[in-house]
């Protein structure tokens, strides 16, 4: 039996048609856009191109966005002052810092200056803190994203075995916050994780954000299990995860393709932060 597909790009374009009609509502009552900043250190070639798909997305629905080009070898203390500027203008409702940053720089430094109301990442210490205490605030995109791939499969997720691989602050450890928020009972695999397989196969739902091309097989799946792949490698300009889709697809119940799974929805849960940010600062 062949997995069902869990179409991102259709759900996330539903959301963000969503987004689209709240927005022209707001601009037909006067009202300003919704607007997001989105500060690129240095030129990582991966970062200019995801940043133009986050602007562009921004168009598409009426949120407007300005970008901010800080040269590789900015100091510290200079990327605080800009941050620390964003904070203060009342025309920005959104700060994204684009990661990863250039070597020299700390980026939690960076990123706890940003103002947890206009935090669209959910990356700062509060905003992750108040996820922890179960009243969340600000969430970051891409687990917010994978829990509605989840959600849109109906499987329960409460008293589900869940298992996810990576504990990075960006992805893996709020995924598994949330996942045990929902009442599923997680383990959060690492890199020094032994026998992983061993419990990947006893997953009802396997979310795997590694970072590693290729590294769930078939066998590691249990069958009938929801499988969301995080992962994103770019091979002779074809894009692929860290699961061996070919393989997954005949055993797992539901699975997420790359692309077209996870990444159209992290942006849609960017605007989506974006208009919610813009909603508590309007108030
Ligand atoms: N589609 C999207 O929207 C997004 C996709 N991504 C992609 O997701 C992937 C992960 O991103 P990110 O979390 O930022 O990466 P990081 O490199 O920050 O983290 C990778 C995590 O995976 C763990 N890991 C490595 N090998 C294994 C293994 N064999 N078993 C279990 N865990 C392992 C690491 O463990 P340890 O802590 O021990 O080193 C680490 O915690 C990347 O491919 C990235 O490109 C990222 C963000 C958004
Ligand atoms: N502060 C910060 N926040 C992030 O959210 C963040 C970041 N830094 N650094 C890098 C990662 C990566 N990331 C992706 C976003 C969209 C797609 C995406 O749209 N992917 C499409 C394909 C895009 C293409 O064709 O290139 C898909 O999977 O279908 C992928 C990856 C956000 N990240």
């Amino acid at each position: 039996m062949s997995a069902k597909v869990i179409d991102g790009k259709a759900i996330a374009q539903n959301i963000r048609l969503s987004i689209k009609e709240q927005i022209e509502k707001i601009r037909e009552d006067g009202k300003r856009a919704p607007c997001l900043a989105v500060i690129l250190v240095g030129n990582d070639p991966a970062s200019e191109v995801y940043v133009g798909h986050k602007k562009k997305a921004c168009a598409s629905i009426g949120i407007e966005s300005r970008s901010l080009e800080l040269p590789g070898d900015i100091s510290q203390d200079e990327l605080s002052k800009h941050v620390k500027a964003l904070n203060d203008d009342p025309a920005i409702d959104g700060i994204l810092l684009q990661l990863p940053l250039p070597k020299h720089l700390i980026p939690e430094i960076a990123i706890d200056l940003i103002d947890p109301d206009k935090d669209v990442d959910g990356l700062t210490a509060m905003n992750q803190g108040l996820l922890v205490w179960k009243r969340p605030g600000l969430v970051s995109c891409t687990p917010a994203g994978v829990m509605e791939l989840i959600r849109s499969t109906g499987v329960k997720v409460e008293g589900a075995r869940a298992v996810v691989m990576g504990r990075s602050v960006l992805v893996g450890a709020p995924i598994a916050t949330m996942l045990c928020n929902a009442g599923a009972t997680v383990n959060c695999l690492n890199s020094k994780t032994v026998n992983g397989p061993e419990l990947t196969r006893q997953a009802d739902i396997l979310v795997v954000a590694t970072g590693v091309h290729r590294l769930v097989r078939g066998d590691h799946i249990k069958p009938g299990a929801v499988v969301i792949d995080v992962g994103m490698h770019r091979h002779d300009g074809k894009l692929s995860g860290d699961v061996v889709y070919d393989e997954a697809k005949d055993v797992a119940g539901h699975i997420t393709p790359v692309p077209g799974g996870v990444g159209p929805m992290t942006i849609a849960m960017l605007m989506r932060n974006c208009l919610t940010a813009y909603s508590k600062n309007n108030l």
